[in-house]
């Protein structure tokens, strides 16, 4: 199938569990739970998305018609010589809505751990390495078990305890980003402290002006 990515670029994950470790990022473009028109943020399900992922103009963006051509780019910005920590975030928009078979082994073969970030609706293909999932309240939750579950809060009608018997290996809260962030930053940190089960994910990334 041909990838309609809108960028791709090499930083620091800035969230969760692997905060601080170096990644290529590859945002797919596209969203099942939002258009990313700003015309129809308040009819979706998903309302608080901080990212532009429509279209295929940002860095290294295009349509990618093979796997190994996707590959390569997303290879293409590792460091030399470093080849045994080649980690690639495949993001989005939600990357479940194209990530196959075929790209996982081509990432495979190019020597990546694949880690996705999702919001979970659509089931996993095998051989993905670590799995995030970020729930929206209003969709229907489909993976239900993973690496890490990275609750943006709040939501309305959130409950946290609806999550807490999942199958995760690590549960995080992060405060949405947005005119009340100061204060969701506030919450986060009293709901970890009451609840330890929760640990906080910021978004450091943002914190350090970084992409
Ligand atoms: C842009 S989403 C793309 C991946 C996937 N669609 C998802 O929702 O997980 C990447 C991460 O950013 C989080 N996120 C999006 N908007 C946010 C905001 N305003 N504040 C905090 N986190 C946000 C999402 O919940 C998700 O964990
Ligand atoms: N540095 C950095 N870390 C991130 N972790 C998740 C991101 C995302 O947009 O999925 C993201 C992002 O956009 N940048
Ligand atoms: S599900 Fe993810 S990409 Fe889609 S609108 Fe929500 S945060 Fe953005
Ligand atoms: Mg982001």
């Amino acid at each position: 199938m041909t990838y309609s990515i809108k960028e791709i670029f090499y930083t620091l994950q800035g969230e969760g569990a692997h905060a601080g470790r170096p990644a290529v990022f590859c945002r797919f473009a596209g969203c099942n739970l939002w258009t990313g028109r700003e015309s129809d943020r308040a009819s979706a399900v998903c309302q608080f998305c901080d990212t532009d992922f429509v279209g295929t103009d940002g860095e290294r963006g295009g349509k990618f018609a093979t796997p190994a051509a996707l590959a390569a780019v997303i290879d293409s910005l590792w460091p030399r010589s470093h080849a045994a920590s080649k980690y690639v975030v495949f993001t989005g928009g939600e990357p479940l809505l194209q990530l196959d078979g075929p790209l996982i082994d081509a990432m495979h073969a190019a020597g990546f751990t694949i880690a996705i970030e999702t919001n979970g609706t659509i089931a996993v293909p095998p051989g993905v390495d670590w799995i995030c999932v970020s729930p929206k309240v209003g969709s229907t939750l489909v993976v239900s078990k993973g690496n890490e579950l990275k609750v943006v809060i709040p939501q309305k009608d959130q409950r946290l305890a609806d999550y807490e018997h999942l199958e995760f290996d690590n549960f995080f809260v992060q405060p949405m980003d947005g005119p009340l962030a100061a204060f969701n930053t506030t919450l986060a940190i009293d709901t970890c402290k009451a609840n330890p089960k929760w640990k906080l994910s910021l978004q450091t990334h943002k914190l350090l002006n970084i992409p």
